[in-house]
């Protein structure tokens, strides 16, 4: 890549910082669900996973939540200045785009389909819109419909694309579309109940950041709507709910619901 080596290393410093891979293993986990070739998603995988790190380069920012450690490692900021770290999800995002208009593994039409669906995802409607939202909605006592409209588009957006990708690419028909479009949105939000959970009864040297932070910068989240025995409740809901649509899409669920229970016995 043709591009100043200050900015290629910031890019690549919080690429590599690690992190979960939820979003791509996602992605590839239903293509295979398909019993198709999960490398056709590869480069969408990839995209997806430099859009999410470059939100959390730009959600680490002092002017956004101001904070010092993510993934275990200082933040992109604290390593190379603001306006790097700016410049960084910048670059994250707009490569992202890039990657997938020149993948090898798609043909031009699920190319334009996907590029689209992945910036409505990211963009407005979808997970800047979230983030908004939740900005301003620090300090307010929310409704447990505004918060999981915040979490539908903040977090929810990408995931729930991340699985119709993976849909896409395997050919999947609108009913089965239809279906995981439904355990995608429940999945996002059992995703975010735990996220909540582990940020009061989470260890942070597993974690990778620090817990708290909910409380700190004055957030509703689950617990503190339901409480948390109400939360956990909650989670095993929606679990249950999500799970019915997965068996309904009439794929290969396994990996898949798998990977569901992880999302709520993980531990980071
Ligand atoms: C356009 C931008 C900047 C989007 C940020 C999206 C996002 C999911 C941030 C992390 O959320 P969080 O603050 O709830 O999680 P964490 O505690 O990991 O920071
Ligand atoms: C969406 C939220 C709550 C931010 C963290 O997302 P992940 O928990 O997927 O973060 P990484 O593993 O990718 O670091």
């Amino acid at each position: 890549m043709d591009s100043p080596s200050s900015l290629k290393e910031s890019m690549l410093y919080s690429i590599l910082a690690g992190g979960k891979r939820l979003r791509p293993t996602l992605l590839l986990m239903t293509i295979d669900a398909f019993d198709q070739d999960s490398k056709l998603g590869i480069d969408v995988a990839c995209a997806v996973e430099m859009i999410h790190t470059y939100s959390l380069i730009h959600d680490d920012l002092p002017s956004m939540d101001d904070d010092d450690f993510r993934r275990g490692s200082l933040t992109n900021h604290k390593i190379y200045g603001e306006a790097l770290a700016i410049l960084a999800g910048d670059g994250l995002l707009t490569h992202a785009f890039e990657v997938i208009s020149k993948s090898e593994c798609l043909d031009s039409h699920s190319k334009v389909d996907l590029i689209s669906q992945l910036a409505k995802a990211s963009g407005p409607e979808g997970m800047v819109g979230g983030q908004v939202a939740d900005l301003e909605g620090e300090g307010k006592s929310l409704t447990i419909e505004a918060l999981e409209n915040i979490h539908k588009k903040k977090t929810g957006a990408l995931l729930s694309f991340s699985i119709y990708a993976g849909a896409k690419i395997a050919g999947g028909t609108k009913e089965q579309m239809n279906h995981l479009a439904q355990f995608a949105k429940l999945l996002g939000l059992a995703f975010q109940i735990q996220d909540d959970i582990l940020d009061i009864e989470g260890d942070e040297t597993k974690i990778g950041k620090p817990i708290g932070s909910d409380v700190q910068n004055n957030k509703s989240t689950y617990p503190h709507l339901l409480t948390m025995d109400g939360a956990k409740e909650q989670l095993l809901k929606v679990v249950k709910e999500a799970k019915s649509h997965l068996y309904k899409a009439n794929v290969n669920h396994e990996w898949l619901e798998h990977f569901t229970d992880y999302m709520i016995s993980r531990d980071h």
